[in-house]
């Protein structure tokens, strides 16, 4: 590898991506800025496309914007024509959704490789005699969330369907920005992990997507593997981030009962370096596009190696999201005298988090979905896209809205954000995740 590494020349071609989402359209303008390199991303989604070519991006992340101006229309392209793009481009970068399977064999927990594998095959039709190369092969990177040998599969379906002496190097360099802070994590990523073949053209392949990144990223974060503990590697990161929320919230149910508070428990346990302050905050439960799809992954993986106990120990991190979603909501019923019948709610957030206007997965779909089955009338606020209309919730003119609410007047702090000791002074009943009861608070005074 050392060999190579010295003597390989970095890569100068064009790049392509496809998929232009949350992932995709990120990445590769980041890609365009830092390197100067010609990236195209394309997409079936015409609609999608047609938004990221004009003044309002299709999805809203910080600093997104800035990005896309300097480099849109320079080095920087968004289209629809998947097949010049490929044919164009020695790095094609693969970043389509992989959901989970919604039939037949894995339902409801296996990645469904329908698009990935329709990616592989627009790949191989584009690749003509004549395509762009790189050392004489093209080099394909596994940017979407994938199962454990997906790029072995990639490789058979591009080998076996493109003309004679045409070779491919299949990479796994799996993302690992989150929404909302996508802009500061690509510009400073933790680490960039690169998984491949450890043959020579493997390892060629490795050092050219290297390349890529060592324009902006310092050389000791890029860290190369082979490609199975890559593809794996995605997996477990998000399985353990997930796992230290499940645990969090548990331990939020046992303050309730106890008298501690969760906030305090978390910033105690938080100082262990061991342990660290990261992924402690509890909340509603965790949302988003990735924590559930990602960990039933990895409970299929276990389950088809026939590892049951293993897939019991991460599907028990599941279980334990859907039971804060479900407690949440009973916790606002029984808090306002088990009967939520009519009464006039106010959701304030219904993204999966805070900076992004996605609510695939949100726990708040879960809790309004409670809150409506009880009769309640719920509205829902949220700031979502554009940047000049993200609100702070926590600076709200709480008075002027006690003074208009029916009493007693409640308020439920999902994510424990608000100045509650302040809240209290006004009127409310505030009551947080792993905080002491409103209701006993009442009796008790
Ligand atoms: N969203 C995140 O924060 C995040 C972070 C890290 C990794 N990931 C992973 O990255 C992958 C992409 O996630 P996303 O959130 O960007 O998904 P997304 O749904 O926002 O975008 C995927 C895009 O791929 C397009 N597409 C699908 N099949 C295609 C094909 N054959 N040809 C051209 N375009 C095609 C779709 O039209 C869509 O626009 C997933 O595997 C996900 O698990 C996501
Ligand atoms: O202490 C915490 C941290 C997060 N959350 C919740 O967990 C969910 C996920 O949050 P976060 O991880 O910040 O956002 P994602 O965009 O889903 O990013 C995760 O999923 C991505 C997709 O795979 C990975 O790339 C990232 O590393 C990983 O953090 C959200 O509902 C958060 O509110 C908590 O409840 N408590």
């Amino acid at each position: 590898m050392r060999e190579v590494e010295e003597n390989q020349p970095p890569y100068t071609g064009k790049i392509c991506c496809i998929g232009a989402g949350y992932v995709g359209g990120p990445t590769m303008a980041m890609v365009a800025l830092k390197t100067g390199l010609t990236v195209t991303v394309v997409d079936l989604n015409k609609q999608r496309i047609d938004a990221w070519n004009s003044d309002r991006l299709p999805i809203y992340e910080p600093g997104l914007e800035e990005v896309v101006k300097q480099t849109r229309g320079k080095n920087l392209f968004f289209s629809t024509d998947v097949e010049a793009a490929v044919r164009d481009a020695a790095i094609i970068f693969v970043s389509v959704n992989t959901p989970t399977k919604e039939y037949g064999f894995g339902k409801g927990r296996a990645a469904d490789l329908t698009y990935w594998e329709g990616a592989a095959r627009s790949i191989s039709k584009a690749t003509v005699p004549g395509s762009a190369l790189f050392q004489g092969f093209k080099i394909v990177v596994e940017k979407s969330t994938v199962p454990v040998s997906t790029a072995d599969a990639m490789t058979c379906v591009l080998q076996e369907n493109c003309p004679a002496g045409v070779h491919f190097q299949v990479l796994s360099n799996p993302e690992f920005l989150a929404e909302g802070t996508a802009i500061a994590d690509l510009t400073q990523p933790d680490r960039v992990l690169i998984g491949g073949s450890m043959s020579k053209e493997g390892i060629m392949a490795i050092e050219a997507l290297a390349s890529v990144y060592a324009h902006w990223v310092p050389r000791e974060r890029i860290v190369k593997s082979n490609v199975w503990s890559a593809e794996l590697s995605k997996l477990v990161a998000n399985a353990f981030l997930a796992q230290r929320i499940s645990s969090v919230n548990a331990l939020s149910e046992l303050c309730e009962a106890t008298g501690a508070d969760i906030d305090h428990v978390a910033s105690a346990i938080g100082s262990d370096p061991g342990i660290g302050p990261k992924f402690l905050k509890c909340g509603p439960g965790f949302g988003g596009s990735c924590f559930q799809k990602d960990i039933l992954n990895l409970v299929y993986l276990c389950q088809s190696a026939g590892l049951t106990d293993v897939a019991e120990y991460w599907l028990q991190v599941i279980r334990m999201n859907d039971h804060q979603k479900r407690r949440f909501g009973k916790l606002i019923v029984d808090t306002m005298f088990n009967t939520i019948n009519d009464k006039k709610i106010a959701v304030l957030g219904f993204a999966f988090k805070a900076d992004t206007g996605d609510t695939r997965e949100s726990p708040a779909i879960d809790i309004c979905g409670t809150m409506l089955n009880e009769n309640a009338k719920v509205t829902v606020f949220d700031p979502e896209v554009t940047e000049d209309q993200v609100l702070q919730f926590r600076d709200l003119d709480y008075r002027r809205i006690f003074d208009t609410m029916c009493k007693p007047a409640f308020i439920f702090d999902g994510r424990n954000i608000l100045d509650h000791d302040q809240l209290q002074s006004i009127g409310f009943r505030i009551q947080g995740l792993g905080k002491p009861k409103t209701l006993e608070i009442v009796s008790g005074s």
